[in-house]
This record gives C-alpha cells, structure tokens and sequence, in this order.
C-alpha cells in the first residue's frame, strides 16, 4: 500500500515541484490589511491574523509546492488560540490538496514520544502527514514516531545534519573510528527506512539535511538512498538553489526543499509602502516568489 512518501513523490511529479513553504507567521511582518490592529507584542487578535494570512499564502503558493510546513512555535506563542489557528490552517490546507509536515521538532522519553507521534501522526486536530523529531534521546526517542508512521503510512522526518551556523558542534562530532556522528545516524535511518519502502523506493523514514551542506548531503545521501531529505536552508539562510543538487536522486527527485521566510515576506521587497498593500498585491508577491523558488530547483533538478 502506498504511503504519505509515495504521495509527495507523486504530487511533486504532477504538479512539477520539489518545493515545500514554511508557514511561519511573524505578526511584525504582516501588512496591516491582514493583522487588522492586532498587537504583535500582546498577540491579541493574533489568531485570526495568522489564519488570515496563511489562508492568503495558501491561495497564492497552493498549485507551486507540494506541501505547507507549519513552524509550531510560531502557533505556540498565542497559546490555545495559537494551536487553534493552526488547527484551521491544517484543515484549509488540506481542502486545497496540501500535505501538512509539522515542523514540531519533537523527541522525548519512550512514552512521552509515544504521545507526541499521536498528537502528530494520529487523527487527531493538529495532526498532519509528516512531522520532524529530535533524536538526541535515542531510539527510544525517535522510535515510537517511527511506529507510528509505519502503522498510519505516514513520514517522521529525523533531524540529521541541520541548516544552522552551528549545527557542526553535536552534529559533526567524530566518533571512534573517525565518522561524523550524523553519518552514523544516517547509516542507522537507512537499515530503519529498508522497512517501509514505499512504490518509488522511499520510506516513512525522512530526514532533515540542511541545503546549506551540500557536501555533507552528497556522503549523507550515499548512505541513506531510502529517505526523503526535508531541505530546509534554501533562501533567507543563504542556501542557493546550485547547491541543492546532491540532495536530489539521479530522476531529480527524493528531496523537497522548504522555504518559509523569502516566500511570506515576498512583499516587503516591494517598497517601504508593504504594510499598506492590499491583499491581492500581497498574494500575488508571494505566488510569484513561490514560482519563481519552484523553476529555480527543478533547473537543477534537470526538469
Ligand atoms: O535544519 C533545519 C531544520 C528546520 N528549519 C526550519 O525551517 C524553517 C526555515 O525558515 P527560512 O525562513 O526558510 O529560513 C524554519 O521554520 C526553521 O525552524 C531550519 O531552518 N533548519
């Protein structure tokens, strides 16, 4: 039976797309025709800003990416009207044909994990098709989300060699016999991911590689073939689409890049006047940011 990672593969064919946007509303940079007098720093009236506008960068982003990628803490900040926000973004994302990949960065004991994987890939309001898990406990942490995803057919995207300035410092540790540690936990996800191969050869089992390290990604997908790479990094942190080919697979496919802030915040580029375009204007400055991300991988994509 296929899976949630058969299905990006084979949305990201028909609609030409590798692309991923990150939902991460920053009150502070939403224009005023959408925040309607609420306050960034109290975050009253937040809720309804924040929907407003990711039901405005759905629209515009919808027929260019494969998947939206909530960022929860930005949901987070505004307590249950936050979760409440997110929970209605995940559902008009859905009506428009959209994954949903949590960005929740989530890892804890066993059953704390267990929990966790069913706020997230369960039924419930705020789960989605994919979500990112922290693996620093260990298997113990990261397991039951990797259950979990094999029994729903969903993808649990493990953190390996992520997109910060500081990322080398766990990351990069060399182990006893002079491997970086994520190349251990690469070698480790690929005999877990030889589990759920799915019709196209990719498993439950993702990871996240961070576009800004193109060399580690080129040993990290020599180990690990059967994983999906969730490439964050690409755009606002300086990651250039010519760097993103090692991630992709030889038909161009077995990554999807995300990119949250270069694509929201499109319109701010237009002048010092952002914060008075109408919604139309600030739909279209996304839509056409979005586009524009979308040709600029698959060129190196070879499409
Ligand atoms: O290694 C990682 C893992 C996750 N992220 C998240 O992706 C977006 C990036 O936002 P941009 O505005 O495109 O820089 C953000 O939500 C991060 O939390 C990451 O950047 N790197």
């Amino acid at each position: 039976m296929g899976h949630i990672g058969d299905r990006l593969i084979e949305e990201g064919r028909r609609k030409r797309t590798a692309l991923v946007v990150g939902l991460d509303p920053d009150l502070r940079y939403i224009p005023d025709a959408i925040r309607q007098g609420a306050d960034p720093e109290t975050g009253e009236g937040a809720a309804e800003a924040i929907y407003a506008f990711n039901r405005i960068v759905i629209d515009a982003v919808a027929d260019h990416v494969v998947a939206v990628k909530p960022q929860l803490a930005y949901y987070e900040i505004y307590g249950a009207s936050g979760i409440g926000a997110l929970e209605r973004t995940i559902r008009y994302a859905r009506s428009k044909g959209l994954l949903v990949l949590n960005d929740a960065k989530r890892g804890d004991i066993g059953p704390t994990s267990a929990a966790y994987a069913r706020a997230f890939l369960g039924d419930g309001p705020i789960a989605g098709d994919m979500v990112t898990v922290n693996p620093f406990l260990g298997s113990d942490g990261y397991m039951p989300f990797i259950e979990a995803a094999e029994t729903a057919g969903k993808v649990v995207f493990v953190l390996l060699k992520t997109s910060n300035p500081s990322s080398g410092e766990l990351q990069d540790v060399k182990l006893d016999g002079g491997g970086a540690l994520y190349m251990k936990l690469a070698e480790e996800l690929e005999r877990l991911a030889a589990r759920s191969l799915g019709t196209h050869g990719y498993s439950c089992v993702g990871a996240v590689v961070g576009g800004t390290y193109p060399e580690e990604a080129r040993a990290i997908r020599a180990a690990l073939k059967s994983a999906i790479f969730l490439v964050p990094g690409y755009g606002a942190q300086g990651g250039s689409a010519e760097a993103l080919r090692p991630f992709f697979d030889v038909r161009g496919e077995g990554a999807v890049v995300s990119s949250s802030r270069a694509i929201l915040y499109a319109y701010r580029s237009l002048g010092d006047h952002w914060s008075s375009l109408s919604e139309a204007e600030i739909g279209r400055a996304i839509g056409e940011e979005a586009a524009g991300a979308k040709e600029a991988i698959n060129a190196v994509r070879g499409l």
